[in-house]
């Protein structure tokens, strides 16, 4: 499939109009949206992780019981004080575009075809059930349990990979937060998990500019799979977070993480915590660079809700989804992009 840079490519130079091909037409009909376009005047809670991790008992326990209400009714929160140095999350989002500098050939070379490739060049494709193509391309690739990157551009490879440490630093701290926010104790979600041999995805994804906005989508209505995504971005807006049937307009610092929980933590939570609808727009002027890292559980890890939800003393909550691996979880992924491939 072209990529989207390519594709400007071609039609640079005042060969076409600025009519983008119908095959990038994506409108309401082409997917089931149950929610109204209006986009809601709220935002995303907020969460100083400093107060997480060193404040006070009490301070503690209040950003715990934040945490909880975040992931209750949203599914996505801001994490601000969290220790990673700016410049090293400025760094990333520039070695990122770099990469998308690169030759078409030399992107070739990362081109992956699975959803467990352990580095994914591409266009377009998520699990979504549409025909419609994305204005975006990305690479995708997993740091953990074992480390891939791209070899270039120069510096790739050690910056993902201090990247990815210190996120991960955060994005456990924020696990534990939200294993105590659920009543159990704070190593829960992490050994239930077996995060120690965890995945660990790190994509970017590149959305250039496009001459009509209304008419294309950078990233239709999804859910994230995996436990925890943290994300940054390149200062462009363009994210938008599906809440109580609004889209609502993520805003976010530069040195701010946008964080939302995955498939794999709602099934966990039983249902509690929700793995929330969200969408990337495109604009007319500005590139928009953003950078997801998602973490996940271990492959063969069965993931269903955690036993110690399901009974409390008098009422009893029946678990509200089958366990399954995570592996199978993403090949049941594959399947059904395999099917929109082929139909
Ligand atoms: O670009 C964004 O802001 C969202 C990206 C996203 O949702 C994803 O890659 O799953
Ligand atoms: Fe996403």
């Amino acid at each position: 499939m072209i990529s989207i840079k390519q594709l400007l490519a071609q039609t640079s130079g005042g060969l076409t109009s600025n009519i983008i091909p119908t095959a990038y037409n994506f409108t309401p009909n082409n997917i089931h949206l149950p929610v109204s376009d209006e986009v809601f005047e709220d935002s995303i809670p907020t969460i100083d992780f400093s107060l997480l991790t060193s404040g006070t008992p009490e301070q503690r326990s209040k950003i715990v019981n934040d945490l909880g209400k975040a992931c209750q009714d949203w599914g996505f929160f801001v994490v601000i004080n969290h220790g990673v140095p700016e410049s090293l999350m400025k760094v990333m989002i520039e070695t990122c575009g770099e990469f998308f500098k690169l030759t078409e050939e030399e992107k070739q070379e990362y081109a992956g075809k699975h959803i467990l490739d352990p580095i994914f060049y591409g266009t377009s494709i998520n699990g979504a059930a549409t025909q419609v193509l994305f204005w975006r391309d990305f690479i995708k690739f997993f740091v953990h349990p074992k480390f891939h990157c791209p070899s270039k551009p120069i510096g790739f490879r050690e910056i993902s990979m201090e990247y990815s440490k210190r996120t991960w630093e955060v994005a456990r701290e924020l696990m534990k937060g939200i294993s105590m926010s659920l009543g159990l104790e704070e190593g829960y979600v992490e050994k239930a998990m077996n995060l120690e041999s965890g995945l660990q995805l790190m994509a970017a994804n590149l959305y250039p500019p496009c001459s009509q906005p209304e008419v294309a989508i950078g990233l239709p209505p999804h859910s994230d799979h995996g436990l925890l995504t943290l994300l940054i971005h390149n200062g462009i807006c363009g994210l938008q977070v599906q809440h109580k049937e609004k889209w609502v307009d993520v805003y976010s610092n530069s040195n701010a993480f946008v964080v939302n929980i995955g498939n794999h933590m709602e099934i966990l939570s039983n249902g509690k915590y929700k793995s929330a609808f969200h969408r990337a727009l495109v604009n007319g002027t500005d590139t928009r660079i953003s950078i997801p890292v998602l973490y996940g559980p271990a492959l063969e890890t069965v993931v269903s809700p955690a036993p110690e939800l399901l009974v409390d003393n008098e009422t009893s909550n029946p678990p509200a989804y089958a366990g399954m691996t995570y592996r199978e979880y993403l090949e049941m992924l594959q399947a059904r992009i395999n099917a929109k491939i082929h139909n």
